[in-house]
């Protein structure tokens, strides 16, 4: 099944315009969403839920318009929102007693579980809760109505390396079952490295990378050489080049690399951390860093 589909969506605010013509993820995968500050992914994220109002395109959850069929699809989709809002004056296990009421797969066991696992104080006042451990709260939430699919904008940002590392557990258990899904977009590059298997990459408000995180070793490296024989890469070959006064180092495309190795050139293979700062800083320009 399709766990979400993006079509020709839109939104523009001042100076910034939001293009996606198409985005797919099919249940039993990941995909991580990165994306420098302000590329876009909280407003890509918002407009998938209605959360923000599109300018145009559709978005689908479940293969059915997202905003057709509202209260059925929400039964099995799990959101954690980048600043989650949750009533202050509530506690964990009140809003437990609340949250059964409206969601019919709600595991109490699970949230129990959860809360323990996390060290969430069930009878502290969410407002007096820190900041992590109301991400924390956020995350046992959503996971507790038993979702087919999860939508999840930078849920381990403000979480401490132990909690980050159980999550990202928690995540790969989550999808050991076909059907389910999870849309994850994050800063850290290292959570994804883990669990995706599909990596998208926005930038300004576009698209410039979608595909399998296997994808990102099989079809390109990184060519390091003297920087006197950087232009020996045909140019079509290049997503991105830092030159220094000494060596170059490029991102490129694998297929044709063989043809234009030269004696002192290095191919390396990316991580998904390396491909995406070459890929997002590809347009940066030198003199930036000169001026330090
Ligand atoms: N309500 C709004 N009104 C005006 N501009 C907005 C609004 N919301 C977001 N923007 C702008 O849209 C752009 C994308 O912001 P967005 O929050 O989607 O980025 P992001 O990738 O989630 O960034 P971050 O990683 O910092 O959270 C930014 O330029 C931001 O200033």
């Amino acid at each position: 099944m399709i766990a979400l589909k993006v079509k020709n969506l839109t939104k523009s605010y001042k100076n910034f315009r939001l293009e996606i013509p198409e985005l797919i993820l099919e249940s039993g995968y990941i995909m991580g969403l990165l994306g420098k500050n302000g590329a876009g992914k909280t407003t890509l994220i918002k407009c998938i839920l209605d959360l923000a109002r599109k300018e145009s395109g559709e978005v689908f959850i479940f293969e059915k318009p997202f905003n057709c069929d509202e209260t059925e699809i929400k039964q099995r989709l799990g959101v954690v929102l980048e600043t989650p809002i949750l009533p202050g004056q509530l506690k964990p296990k009140d809003v437990k007693e609340i949250m059964k009421s409206f969601y019919k797969n709600w595991d109490d066991r699970l949230y129990n579980k959860l809360c323990d696992l996390f060290e969430i104080d069930q009878n502290k006042k969410i407002i007096h809760l820190s900041k992590g451990t109301v991400m924390k709260l956020s995350i046992a939430l959503a996971l507790s109505i038993r979702p087919e699919f999860l939508i999840l904008d930078e849920p381990t940002s403000g979480l401490d390396p132990v909690a980050r590392n159980q999550f990202v557990e928690i995540l790969q258990s989550f999808v050991q079952s076909e059907e389910k899904a999870v849309f994850y977009s994050t800063h850290i590059v290292s959570d994804i490295e883990n669990v995706a298997d599909f990596v998208t990459i926005i930038d300004n408000g576009k698209i410039i990378f979608s595909s399998s995180r296997e994808s990102i070793e099989e079809d390109y490296c990184i060519v390091k050489g003297p920087a006197s024989e950087s232009n020996k890469i045909p140019q079509s070959i290049v997503l991105s080049c830092k030159k220094g006064s000494f060596s170059f180092e490029a991102l490129c495309k694998k297929n044709e690399i063989e043809n234009c190795m030269q004696p002192g050139f290095v191919v390396e293979k990316p991580s998904i951390e390396k491909f995406y700062v070459m890929l997002v800083r590809r347009d940066e320009k030198d003199e930036v860093l000169e001026v330090l």
